[in-house]
């Protein structure tokens, strides 16, 4: 195939690349990891214009394919950055100068002046080394919603790491193949094609990533209170829907502990809103500690929470109540001079055969919190039905 058409082709699908990714990172404000990978669209498309240049004007000194291959190379290079940047870690473009400067001073060695095939051989362990680290990056993300976005890109950096292999590899047994500068042999098309589906798929596969970990963030946000990071209403009817169906299947007992902070309403009114705010951090950061790592905890509004625990019985579900209320009872706010007492009301309930939702047992422990309340607050009372089965206990 014409070695021009694949260049100015290549040089399309690098523009759009460059350009899409810069739209997105606007219309995302910002995310991380987009610049990059338009600086990648930027980069090939520098090559494929340098290459362009080279063969429109005929000329051949090194200097061309040198600046063209270390170009191309950091392409290759601004993808795995982008990669890095978006998982939070540092780009590494310092290393990337160092390798664009060897690349290009490569071109001087006698080996690479001789043919193209050999300069063809000599690049391929480089640029297969950037996209395996890539891969590795991909590779080790955990498993989890976002991890099936990642694999676009994988498989496209893995089969254009093939590719660039097995060019080289019969490069290398077959050293008689001649390949002229920017010429339009078959393997040299072949692998042209190939920059020109890498560049049309790495956009896509990239936008992919942004998109769907935007996705999940935006769910995280719409399921979590941002005060104390603690899970929401609709996260707590998501999630015990759910748990109490397993119940019904013969799961582990489901049980609430339902609390609210002991006259919050002076802490306001006498330290002033924004310590009323630490005071809800504070009492939920003791709440985690005294709990157990995987209860799931909500923030049901104002100064209200309540725990979903599973698969412990009333005597035990008592024990841990108990923990948390002494917890908070003996571990004041300090706020700078000031020395602010906490405590907590709760009330505990057990889903029972009956329920037809997990809203009757929450219902049953909010009942119970407000007997806490009228008895005199900084106490855990059980629902009559579990108080029955803690006697038992
Ligand atoms: N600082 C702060 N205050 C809040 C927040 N949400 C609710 N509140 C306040 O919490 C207080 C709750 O007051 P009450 O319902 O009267 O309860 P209380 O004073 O704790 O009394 P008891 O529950 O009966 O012990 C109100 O003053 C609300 O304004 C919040 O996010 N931050």
């Amino acid at each position: 195939m014409d070695a021009l058409t694949l260049i100015v082709a290549s040089g399309m699908a690098a523009t759009i690349m460059a350009a899409a990714m810069a739209m997105l990172y606007r219309a995302s404000s910002g995310a991380a990891g987009l610049l990059d990978w338009s600086l990648a669209g930027l980069l090939f498309l520098a090559s494929n214009i340098v290459a362009f240049g080279a063969v429109v004007s005929g000329r051949h000194e090194i200097l061309i394919p040198a600046v063209g291959n270390a170009l191309y190379v950091a392409g290759h290079f601004a993808i795995g950055a982008g990669l890095r940047r978006h998982l939070g870690l540092p780009p590494r473009y310092g290393v990337l100068a160092g390798i664009a400067v060897l690349v290009a001073a490569l071109h001087w060695l006698p080996f690479a002046q001789q043919a193209v095939a050999n300069r063809l051989m000599l690049f391929t362990p480089i640029i297969v080394a950037i996209n395996f680290s890539v891969v590795r990056l991909l590779w080790r993300m955990p498993a989890g919603p976002a991890r099936a976005a990642y694999m676009p890109l994988l498989c496209l950096e893995v089969l254009f790491m093939a590719q660039m292999l097995v060019r080289a590899g019969y490069l290398a047994i077959m050293p008689e193949t001649t390949l002229t500068f920017l010429g339009s042999q078959a393997l040299q098309t072949v692998g042209s094609l190939f920059v020109l589906l890498f560049l049309m798929v790495a956009g896509m596969s990239c936008a992919l990533i942004v998109i769907r970990h935007q996705e999940l963030a935006l769910r995280k946000a719409s399921l979590t209170d941002s005060l104390t990071g603690w899970l929401n209403r609709r996260a707590l009817h998501d999630l015990a829907s759910r748990e109490f169906a397993r119940v019904g299947r013969g799961g582990h007992a489901l049980s609430f502990i339902a609390f609210d902070i002991d006259h919050f309403k002076a802490v306001n009114d006498r330290h002033g809103h924004s310590t009323g705010d630490i005071a809800i951090r504070h009492v939920t950061a003791l709440a985690e500690q005294a709990l157990r790592g995987y209860d799931a905890l909500f923030r049901l509004g104002g100064e209200e929470f309540a725990v979903l625990v599973t698969g412990h019985g009333p005597g035990e579900l008592h024990g841990i109540a108990e923990r948390v209320r002494d917890l908070i009872e003996r571990t004041p706010l300090y706020c700078g001079d000031k020395s602010i007492a906490m405590t907590v009301s709760i009330g505990l309930a057990t889903c029972a055969p009956a329920d037809t939702s997990w809203e009757d047992a929450l219902r049953r422990a909010d009942g119970a919190l407000y007997q806490s309340k009228r008895e005199g607050r900084n106490r855990v009372t059980p629902c009559p039905m579990v108080r029955l089965h803690a006697v038992a206990a």
